[in-house]
């Protein structure tokens, strides 16, 4: 694979409704794609980043700029690429810039599974046909404004529930969403919002057999979540605190997750999400898929990481009417009423962006070609 052309592209989409979570509300998705052009074939990654630096320090800005100054000038320079692999190899002397890099590889993972005619998923070593999947709810004002939301994604067949939480909006959220809907799977996102001084509210929430508490702790913590998780009958699942294959190997001998949610540009690309989970697999630490807000094209990806064995809890793989009005892939990512999307099997990530709506959506761009 010889890039003949990478074309960077801001985007910004309205999301249909504001997402709020214990660091912020969003209205509007500011992400970038990226587009590797070589001579037969398209490859196509997002960058999961924000506008701003809120849920890691990278931004389109920051992106844009490493992608600009360092990453597509090493891949230029580098020229063929024979696999994915290699991208992540090219690019391990630049500290962290993960989403960055992620965005880049993913393309690469895309026009590897064209090129050699098989699906994203069969290319990433993922069998399964099919993928399970929940939804991931934003802290509302009015809590019948949650009731509806549960409500109205239970029918849509999601098959957990992932609730927001925040101080002052967290034991007696969950349990009024326990007193009005029962036992359904059920998890709690923290989003790094508590410190161990609230121990005690968190272990409040042990109460309500919830299948996992999100990063309740600091987003850079592995230690003290560790002595949390001694303190708690619910499973502990670390977000932000995992960044690589180390970050998750120290994680898992410190006791300080039992469960990861496994975000592909967090962790710098599918090649490193695919060895965290084969480390996950041998320790027995299940994985699920987390989300970014994606548009159609980083949710192919997570679609097809997804596939993969140890992914054995429902992730926050929504379909695409979720949170667009439009997407901006053909067909749009569908959820069945049994909680599940079906795995595409066309060559590369299985669906097809479509340029006028890709250009609909495109504040800025910028082409670079080889030579
Ligand atoms: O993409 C989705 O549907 C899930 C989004 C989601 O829950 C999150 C996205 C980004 C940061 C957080 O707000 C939260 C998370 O921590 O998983
Ligand atoms: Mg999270």
């Amino acid at each position: 694979m010889k890039a003949e052309k990478i074309v960077l592209r801001k985007m910004s989409m309205t999301l249909k409704a504001p997402f709020q979570t214990s660091f912020g509300t969003q209205t509007v998705r500011d992400f970038y794609l990226v587009e590797v052009h070589t001579k037969d074939f398209i490859g196509y990654g997002e960058g999961v980043v924000s506008g701003e630096p809120l849920y890691s320090e990278e931004t389109v800005g920051t992106a844009w700029h490493i992608l600009e100054d360092f990453l597509i000038p090493m891949i230029m320079e580098k020229g063929e690429i024979s696999h994915p692999d290699e991208v992540g190899e090219l690019f391990a002397p630049i500290r962290r810039n993960n989403m960055a890099k992620s965005s880049i590889e993913g393309a690469y993972w895309d026009l590897y599974a064209k090129q050699q005619g098989i699906s994203l998923a069969k290319a990433l070593g993922g069998t399964k046909e099919k993928i399970e999947v929940g939804i991931s709810l934003g802290i509302e004002a009015d809590i019948n404004d949650l009731f509806r939301n549960v409500e109205k994604y239970l029918e849509q067949g999601y098959r957990r529930m992932k609730i927001k939480i925040a101080p002052g909006k967290d034991v007696q959220v969950i349990r009024a969403l326990r007193e009005r809907f029962g036992n359904i799977p059920m998890m709690a996102d923290a989003n790094s919002a508590y410190t161990l001084k609230d121990v005690d509210i968190l272990k409040q929430l042990d109460e309500f057999d919830l299948m996992m508490i999100e990063q309740p702790l600091a987003h850079d913590d592995i230690i003290d979540h560790a002595t949390l998780q001694k303190q708690l009958k619910t499973p502990i699942c670390l977000d932000e605190s995992i960044h690589s294959y180390e970050d998750a190997r120290k994680a898992i001998e410190l006791g300080s997750t039992r469960i990861i949610n496994m975000k592909v540009g967090r962790v710098g690309g599918l090649s490193e999400a695919r060895r965290i989970h084969d480390l996950c697999q041998e320790k027995g630490v299940p994985l699920w898929c987390g989300g970014m807000l994606e548009s159609g094209i980083g949710r192919a990806h997570n679609v097809a990481i997804t596939t993969l064995p140890n992914f054995v809890l429902p992730g926050d793989t929504a379909g695409s009417s979720r949170y667009w009005q439009e997407d901006i892939i053909s067909p749009e990512v569908e959820v069945a009423a049994d909680g599940t999307i079906t795995v595409p099997q066309a060559p590369g990530i299985g669906y097809t962006p479509v340029p006028e709506l890709i250009e609909k959506y495109t504040t800025a761009v910028k082409v670079v070609t080889r030579g």
